[in-house]
């Protein structure tokens, strides 16, 4: 029995105004926002700005990085306020650190998964495991093998890579993750998100968060 009864969820790679007011009005706990260089999701540091601004009270709006230099991720801090930061590519803990706010580090489990990974980034609010080679951009759409997540691992994390409205209720019964990160699955074209799926995503979660009371 898990006793968390609320999955979190991250809407990731949101370019829509529209999309994000259906994400707070479907109560979604977090939305992301794209930094990374070579996204096909990135926004403009002004689309950043009028996107945030639609972004409800309480959601946690979350910038993602992929070895942006620390400057661009200041500017970024400073233009859009986000409220939390989230680093994908090769960041150091000094790195993530350095700017003084909250933050999600991605780990790399689609390739040779180091380890003792699960135990890099104390200071992270929360590891995201995406399924990603080293090196590799997140946003893939692929799964990971979940069995590969330690099962004694005390950090809290999301789960990311692959997720869609029809495979989350498995994913949040078998992995009963601290939250959950979705972007291509609720999409029609990258950087498309799709009403109906994020609708029923959201509505899967909720079916597997009611199975585990
Ligand atoms: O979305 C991107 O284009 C992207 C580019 C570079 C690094 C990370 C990126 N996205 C991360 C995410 O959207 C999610 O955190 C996660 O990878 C889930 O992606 P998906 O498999 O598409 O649901």
């Amino acid at each position: 029995m898990n006793a968390q009864t609320h999955t979190r969820i991250k809407f990731c790679g949101m370019t829509h105004a529209d999309d994000i007011a259906l994400a707070c009005e479907l109560g979604v706990d977090a939305i992301g926002l794209v930094f990374a260089e070579r996204s096909s999701r990135r926004l403009t540091i002004e689309q950043a700005r009028a996107l945030r601004a639609g972004i409800a009270e309480g959601i946690e709006v979350v910038a993602l990085f992929m070895d942006n230099d620390a400057a661009t991720v200041q500017r970024v801090i400073d233009a859009v306020r986000p409220t939390v930061l989230q680093f994908h590519g090769r960041e150091d803990e000094a790195f993530c650190a350095a700017f003084d706010m909250p933050y999600f580090k991605a780990v790399a489990m689609g390739g040779d998964v180091a380890a003792d990974a699960l135990s890099h980034h104390p200071r992270a609010v929360a590891l995201l495991l995406d399924s990603h080679a080293s090196g590799g951009a997140g946003g893939t759409g692929h799964a990971f093998d979940w069995s590969r997540i330690p099962r004694e691992s005390a950090r809290p994390f999301l789960l990311a890579g692959g997720l869609h409205p029809e495979n989350i209720f498995d994913a949040v019964t078998a992995v009963h993750p601290w939250g959950v990160d979705v972007s291509s699955g609720i999409e029609s074209a990258p950087g498309e998100k799709d009403a109906a799926k994020m609708r029923r995503f959201v509505e899967e979660v909720r079916r597997a968060d009611s199975s585990e009371r």
